[in-house]
């Protein structure tokens, strides 16, 4: 390991955020916390960065950026690095590393109470007896479903797919084992089961300031038609994913992943000149939103810039930035 070059453990996580591995918005939040956290183990024991209180920041910093750059739709991600940099403190070497371990810890415990807040504001919104309609897979959008189940709502699911990764199947089974009745679904069959379903719970990768919930491809769509059934739907994320440039009037990169997701080399060889395109995610308006739930209450999207003023100020820093 050079000064600046990250450890192993930072380029594992990192390879595994961009392969998903690891994936979801709070997921990848806490395993880049906790690789900022053995950024700083590694770094306080090579000896270009162990006695060297500068070297030590910029290895951080290094470690910081290339975690940032494995995917870019999810502001948990920067947000998470956000959180232990800017709480990187001390004039040895030992202190920063002491610092970065705390943040990196608080961090998680956070994030993870947070989820547990957030679910039982989101299970208010569902009744005993109610059948709910998922998209992707959503810690968040679970935790909401599981603790209905827990204050002893009777819940069924009808799950869709969520092609092309089919994270839908993670999401049929962590129900299933929490006992709701599943139904599996593809994606085009939804509308046709929204006139069975009572809610739309999703998860968010991004909140934008006017309200904007990016998530999983096709999110948009559902919402669309779950409002042109009369279906209500909300998104449930934790306040780490409202996403600080979008008070600056900057948009959300939506991210394009490869075409082999989408189709195998066969039939790549197959269709010859025909284009494939894959965005990981969409933009749903917030007019197609009947909430948003976090940690702190449950919003009307269009309220949700006064809750990200408040948390944010006016901006996003880039503590990972080179001075
Ligand atoms: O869109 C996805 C996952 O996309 P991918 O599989 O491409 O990462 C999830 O709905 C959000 O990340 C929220 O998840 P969570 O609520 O767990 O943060």
């Amino acid at each position: 390991m050079t000064d600046t070059e990250p450890a192993p453990a930072v380029r594992e996580t990192a390879e595994s955020i961009a392969t998903m591995e690891i994936r979801g918005a709070a997921t990848i939040a806490s395993a880049a916390a906790e690789a900022l956290a053995e950024q700083a183990e590694a770094a306080a024991a090579a000896d270009a960065t162990a006695s060297d209180p500068a070297a030590f920041r910029a290895s951080m910093r290094a470690a910081a950026r290339t975690l940032r750059e494995t995917r870019p739709t999810a502001v948990s991600l920067p947000n998470a690095l956000r959180y232990v940099l800017q709480r990187m403190e001390g004039d040895s070497v030992d202190r920063l590393r002491l610092s970065v371990a705390d943040a990196s810890e608080a961090f998680v415990r956070q994030l993870d109470r947070a989820q547990e807040d957030l679910g039982r504001v989101g299970a208010n919104r569902l009744a005993d007896g109610d059948t709910v309609m998922t998209h992707c897979h959503s810690t968040d959008a679970l935790a909401c479903i599981e603790a209905a189940v827990e204050q002893g709502k009777s819940i069924s699911a009808v799950v869709k797919e969520t092609r092309p990764r089919q994270q839908g199947h993670i999401t049929a089974e962590q129900l299933r084992d929490a006992g709701v009745p599943v139904t599996l679904i593809v994606d085009s069959a939804a509308r046709r089961y929204l006139d069975e379903v009572d809610h739309v719970v999703v998860g968010a990768d991004s909140i934008a300031a006017d309200g904007g919930v990016i998530n999983k491809i096709g999110t948009s769509g559902l919402a669309v038609n779950a409002r042109e059934r009369g279906v209500p739907i909300m998104t449930a994320a934790q306040t780490i994913k409202l996403h600080p440039e979008t008070l600056t009037g900057h948009t959300v990169e939506i991210e394009m992943r490869d075409e082999s997701e989408v189709i195998d080399a066969e039939t790549r060889g197959e269709i010859g000149e025909i284009a494939v395109e894959n965005p990981a995610f969409d933009v749903t308006p917030p007019r197609y939103m009947d909430a948003i739930v976090t940690e702190q209450g449950q919003f009307p999207p269009e309220s949700i810039v006064t809750l990200m003023r408040e948390l944010f100020g006016e901006g996003a820093a880039e503590p990972w930035a080179e001075p």
